[in-house]
């Protein structure tokens, strides 16, 4: 069972927190961009299992050291705790990788 769709209230407030997050066309939405394509790739794999073990994943793209990023919650039809989560982690990793 899909975790509920944040209200807009919770959902800006939560955003607030969350650095390069944005909305768009009801998902969450967030380009990064890398100093390589072996560290943009890098990152993606890092994600790839987190997003496994989550049961969670990410509509993403990716050119070269860029990388675009979409995340709904399918049942909940829209952006929940769960999308939140996952992007905090994403954060997270990046932050680490460019550290
Ligand atoms: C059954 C399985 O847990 C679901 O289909 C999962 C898989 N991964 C998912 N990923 C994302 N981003 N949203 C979902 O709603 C979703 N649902």
């Amino acid at each position: 069972m899909a975790l509920p769709k944040l209200s807009p209230t919770d959902l800006e407030a939560q955003l607030t927190h969350l650095d390069g997050w944005a909305t768009q066309n009801d998902k969450l939405h967030k380009d990064f961009t890398f100093a390589s394509f072996v560290e943009a790739f890098g990152f993606m794999s890092s994600l790839a299992l987190v997003s496994e073990s989550m049961g969670h994943h990410p509509e993403w793209f990716n050119v070269y050291n860029r990388i675009t990023i979409d995340l709904t919650t399918h049942d909940a039809g829209g952006i929940t705790q769960q999308d939140i989560d996952w992007a905090t982690t994403a954060n997270k990793l990046a932050a680490k990788l460019a550290s």
